[in-house]
């Protein structure tokens, strides 16, 4: 089985991308003539729910899959129907595997660490039921959230060791607040660089191939000072970059995130992509996804080749 970091190299290399699409939708923004023809009157709203947002985002994965390497699901936006939306999230992780997408869980999650080996069992490990060991969702990688120390983030990077599998510790993050605790100066640095420091080390152990270590950062793409800080002190480590177009990040400060082998990133974007419709590229939301996710292709290539 390959590790975490040589599939994402494989991928980009197949698919000539970086891009990995966030699905993050909601049901007031799918189009209001997608839910007319398939809202069913004799259907209560919960299984409208269900059916509609798997089948959306179903066809979005279709229309775009030969543009990215992969999708990142964010868990709160199927949280927010209650277990319905999970079971919606579950049935398109499997639906993504099946088409051999990269599969990228996006819940942020931690905890002291007995229970944040229940997170990681859930999504990248196992889950002893009975006399079984399930995988129940069998993720590629997810997103972890450093705040409480090495002792919270080690079940995730056992599994990763174990399962080949990846995480993306938030080292410094796209949205304007992350000033507050990120940039405080400790011991003469950012705390952002202390964290990138933590993941350096955390990644040590799991290294593929390829010598990228399966344990990356998310550094936004609003951030292309900090991302060149980052990238000296993880110089083998994947980038996981969110919050280009709505949020501000511009493509062509992409370059700042590379490493030395203009490599190690991947770029998510999430709004541009599943509500493509909305910037009317075209009269069917299919197509407007899949040509805003190979333009998005294209021009990142572009400017990082
Ligand atoms: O971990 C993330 O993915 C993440 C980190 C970060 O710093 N900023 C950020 O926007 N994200 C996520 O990336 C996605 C960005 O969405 P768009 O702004 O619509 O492309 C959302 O799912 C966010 O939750």
């Amino acid at each position: 089985m390959l590790n975490f970091s040589d599939k994402l190299i494989e991928a980009i290399k197949k698919k000539d991308s970086v891009l990995i699409a966030g699905i993050d939708t909601t049901v007031e923004n799918i189009p209001d003539y997608f839910i007319r023809k398939y809202y069913d009157d004799e259907k209560n709203e919960i299984e409208n729910l269900k059916y509609i947002l798997y089948e959306y985002n179903r066809r979005i994965i279709d229309a775009i899959e030969e543009n990215v390497i992969g999708v990142k699901f964010q868990a709160a936006f199927f949280e927010q129907y209650s277990y319905y939306g999970i079971e919606v999230l579950h049935k398109l992780i499997q639906y993504a595997q099946s088409k051999k997408l990269i599969v990228i869980f996006d819940g942020k999650r931690n905890d002291i660490s007995s229970s944040a080996k229940g997170y990681s069992n859930a999504y990248i490990g196992e889950t002893a039921l009975f006399d079984k060991k399930i995988k129940f969702f069998d993720c590629d990688a997810m997103t972890v959230n450093p705040y409480l120390g090495e002792d919270g983030i080690k079940p995730f990077v056992e599994d990763c060791e174990r399962f080949k599998k990846g995480l993306f510790v938030l080292v410094k993050t796209s949205n304007p607040s992350s000033k507050d605790f990120q940039d405080l100066i400790v011991d003469g640095k950012y705390l952002f660089e202390k964290v990138a420091e933590k993941v350096h080390e955390w990644g040590a152990s799991c290294k593929g191939k390829h010598g990228y270590s399966d344990i990356g950062a998310v550094v936004g793409a609003t951030q292309p000072q900090a991302a060149k800080m980052i990238r000296s002190i993880l110089p083998d480590s994947f980038l996981l970059i969110p919050g280009i177009g709505v949020q501000g990040g511009k493509v062509e400060d992409l370059k700042y995130f590379l490493d030395k082998n203009k490599m190690g990133i991947i770029v998510n974007s999430s709004r541009d992509i599943i509500y493509a419709y909305k910037n009317h590229i075209h009269s069917d939301f299919e197509k407007s996804s899949f040509i805003a996710s190979k333009n998005f292709k294209e021009s990142i290539n572009s400017a990082i080749n």
